[in-house]
């Protein structure tokens, strides 16, 4: 960031560099500079007016969030300098480019004026990392544009375009030509104009006929989104602070919130969060291949393969990234289905696109056409398959795929568990099939977990990362093991829900205790919402259940090990969860959304634990969460061990994008960190003894290792992997 000082003489600017480092957010050396700028501007009298802009186009990204968690605390002192910018008795103006977010934003709350290029965003997106605009902006923004703006902005975190912001009154002018010449032509105009109604700390907060109600009902909305997450509902606090008090001693509640916040588990998580989301992005696997040296191809056209759930919302991702696609299935009667379920989508997302000033062209036949002739394919550059999870028929799919589409063509599966490699195997191009696995809505969830192979190139891998970028999703490379990061970790976590319900729970106890822990919806809402049906079929191809089960094979056991029957004898009764109106839960309808309990379940449970000669015993809530958790947590180790993914943040990210896991907790392996690793291990061990034919709750021989070695940090995890310990 620099500071402009505009000459009244001339039209001469002194450009004034305050950092040397070309960072968009603030360091402790940037602010310094920017009140010794600020300082400097006022004492001299040649100086007229001021205009404060960014560097190379960007204003600025705020704090810079590392320094939250270091000890001396990077950017406390932002709320006085942008008081020193607003008493400025010369016209400070603000030249929005690029961003302007967080602190950025409210140092141009100071300002007295703002103008932004038509391209800039800007938002206060603290409350993403747990914290509030703590450098007065939850007071100086509803000053500025009204309270229920203000409280939008501030509690979403959301960004918002110059457009919008010229309309709330967030800026003053929105210019296409440049911007910061633009600032510096208005701020000489107003030299020597009064300042004093451009202050908003002197300004009161605009009226609402109805204040008090108006909150109320805000608060409650605002909480239910929070789900467990507390900064939201302080940056409400600060904000219906504005409301009530003075300026000064909305500042004062502001700090006081805003230092709960920072000291809080939950800052610390979010923050974490962030960091791992971009760290994911820099991908490498064990044999040396990365982003750095790899180079995606461009993806002109794409085709998806299965319009069922999962196809058509791959497909309408792919109409909203802007990538013509052709969309196919086995027969006209599911293709007439399928293109109706499509256009559904597209509709509504035209519309919700619509509210933001967007549009959405989908009536194109060069944008999306829908086929059942794979004759078609030839010309596409990328294919996802979507069709049913069976081995048998993806290799029919994946062989006729690479008879017929051109040699570059890269060819992707959504399995969500399968072996890649051997799909690869029945094409003359393994090189060029990757795992492409999205997340139920495929259309709305961020996650695409991303699966190379054996023979899977660099470019491969490469191309499916841009892929998840230009669809605004987030991609994760992992290895190849059944069921990838994702499900092998969410198996043992839904196998102890079930295990809980055979030894006494209800549907309703644990899905209650992990929606507390902030999980959007417990394992057997879940269950019932994807389909129980999707797993028994794959329970059946892998023998455990249905008619290629060996005779005499014991109810309750598997290879020696516990089993649970529960879920097939549900789907045997036709209870497929949400679709059929009956799962764990009963439904209104097949097809309907409200979860009930249903009686039905809890006599059928108490005549299975007689059948079965199982004690119901009552089982409380810690042993609910743990049980679940921890197992899945213990795969987690495993997987990290086997080299499947490169870190902890991978897993982490997958959790909190694909899952539900509350990002406030940080993903499983940070909540695991935060629990203590002994606490985990020993746990596993108590639970372990109790039931010994269960090898999920064996602690992992990496978790052990761990707290062998004294507990280290997450970050340093990895680092232990190939350590010698003769502790152990
Ligand atoms: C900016 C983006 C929109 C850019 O996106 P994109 O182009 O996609 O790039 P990315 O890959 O996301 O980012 C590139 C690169 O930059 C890193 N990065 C980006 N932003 C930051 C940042 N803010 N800090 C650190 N690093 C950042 C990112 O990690 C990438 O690097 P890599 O990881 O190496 O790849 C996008 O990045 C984005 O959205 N960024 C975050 C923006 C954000 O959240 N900003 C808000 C930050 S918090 C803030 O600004 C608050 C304040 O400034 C308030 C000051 C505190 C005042 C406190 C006063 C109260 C005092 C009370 C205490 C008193 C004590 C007492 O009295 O006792
Ligand atoms: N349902 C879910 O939540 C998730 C499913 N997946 C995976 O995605 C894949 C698809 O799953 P769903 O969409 O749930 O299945 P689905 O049963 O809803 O749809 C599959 C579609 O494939 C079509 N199809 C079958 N054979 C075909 C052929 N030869 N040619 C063209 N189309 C054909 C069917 O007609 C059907 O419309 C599976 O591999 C599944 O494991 C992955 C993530 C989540």
């Amino acid at each position: 960031m620099r500071v402009t000082f505009s000459l009244f003489h001339a039209l001469a600017v002194l450009n004034w560099l305050l950092a040397t480092e070309s960072l968009i957010y603030f360091s402790l050396a940037v602010l310094q500079a920017l009140e010794d700028g600020l300082k400097r501007a006022d004492a001299d009298p040649s100086v007229k007016a001021v205009t404060i802009c960014g560097e190379n186009g960007k204003f600025s990204a705020g704090a810079d969030i590392r320094g939250f968690s270091s000890p001396n605390k990077q950017g406390l002192g932002l709320g006085p300098i942008v008081s020193l910018i607003e008493r400025s008795e010369k016209p400070v103006v603000a030249a929005i480019e690029g961003i302007a977010l967080g602190g950025g934003l409210e140092v141009t709350l100071g300002c007295h004026y703002r103008i932004a290029h038509v391209q800039a965003r800007m938002g206060l997106p603290e409350v993403t990392i747990g914290l509030l605009p703590g450098a007065e902006g939850t007071q100086r923004l509803p000053r500025l544009i009204g309270v229920p703006a203000a409280l939008d902005i501030i509690t979403t975190g959301r960004h918002i375009s110059a457009s919008e912001a010229l309309k709330l009154g967030l800026v003053d002018e929105v210019v296409e030509e440049n911007t910061v010449e633009a600032a510096i032509r208005l701020a000489n105009r107003l030299i020597g104009q009064p300042l004093g109604h451009r202050r908003l700390s002197l300004k009161p907060v605009p009226k609402l006929p109805n204040m008090e109600a108006f909150l109320t009902e805000a608060l409650v909305k605002v909480k239910k989104r929070a789900q467990g997450c507390l900064a939201p509902e302080l940056c409400f606090q600060a904000i219906k602070a504005a409301t009530e008090q003075p300026f000064a001693d909305g500042v004062r509640k502001e700090r006081e919130l805003f230092n709960i916040l920072l000291t809080s588990g939950q800052a610390k998580a979010l923050q974490y969060a962030f960091f791992a989301e971009r760290a994911v992005e820099k991908w490498t696997t064990p044999s040396g291949a990365s982003w750095k040296t790899a180079s995606p191809q461009p993806i002109r056209k794409a085709a998806v393969i299965g319009l069922g759930t999962m196809g058509r919302g791959i497909v309408t991702s792919l109409v909203k990234a802007k990538i013509p696609v052709v969309a196919l299935e086995q027969d006209l009667e599911y293709l007439n289905t399928g293109r109706k379920a499509v256009m559904l989508l597209l509709e509504r997302e035209a519309m919700k696109m619509e509210q933001g000033g967007q549009t959405l062209d989908f009536n194109n036949p060069a944008r999306l056409q829908f086929a059942v002739d794979f004759d078609v394919l030839r010309d596409v550059d990328l294919v996802i398959e979507a069709v049913f999870e069976n081995m048998a028929l993806k290799k029919e799919i994946f062989n006729k795929l690479s008879r017929i589409c051109k040699p570059e063509a890269f060819l992707c599966t959504n399995t969500s568990a399968l072996n890649i490699d051997e799909i690869a195997s029945v094409t003359s191009r393994p090189q060029q099939v990757i795992g492409t696995h999205f997340f139920s809505p495929a259309h709305v969830m961020r996650l695409l977990e991303i699966i190379y192979g054996r023979h899977t190139s660099p470019t491969t891998i490469a191309t499916a990362m841009q892929l998840a970028k230009v669809m605004k999703k987030v991609g994760v490379v992992v290895g190849n093991c059944f069921g990838f990061v994702g499900n092998r970790m969410m198996f043992p976590y839904v196998q102890q829900a079930v295990f809980l319900l055979e030894e006494g729970s209800r549907p309703e106890d644990v899905d209650q205790v992990l929606e507390d822990f902030g999980f959007k919806i417990g394992p057997f809402r879940m269950s019932d919402l994807a389909g129980l049906d999707v797993g028994w079929r794959s329970r059946k191809d892998q023998g455990l259940t249905g008619p290629t089960l060996a005779p005499g094979t014991s109810a309750r056991q598997r290879h020696g090990y516990r089993y649970s029957p529960l879920p097939d004898l549900l789907c045997e009764k036709g209870r497929f969860g949400q679709k059929t109106g009956k799962g764990w839960y009963q439904y209104e309808k097949a097809g309907g959304r409200t979860a009930k309990p249903d009686p039905w379940i809890h006599s059928f449970l108490s005549e299975y634990r007689d059948t079965h000669q199982i004690k119901t015993r009552f089982i409380d809530q810690e042993e609910i969460l743990e049980r679940c958790l921890f197992t899945l947590i213990n795969e987690g180790f495993d997987i990290l061990a086997e080299g499947i993914a490169s870190g902890p943040e991978h897993l982490d990210v997958v959790y909190i994008n694909g899952y539900g896991w509350p990002k406030h907790r940080g993903g499983p392996m940070f909540y695991a960190s935060t629990v203590g690793l002994p606490n985990i291990l020993a746990k596993l061990q108590k639970y372990s003894e109790i039931h010994p034919d269960v090898p999920q709750l064996r602690p992992s021989a990496f978790l052990k290792k761990l707290v062998a070695m004294g507990n280290p940090p997450l970050n340093d995890w990895m680092s232990y992997l190939h350590r010698q310990s003769n502790k152990l």
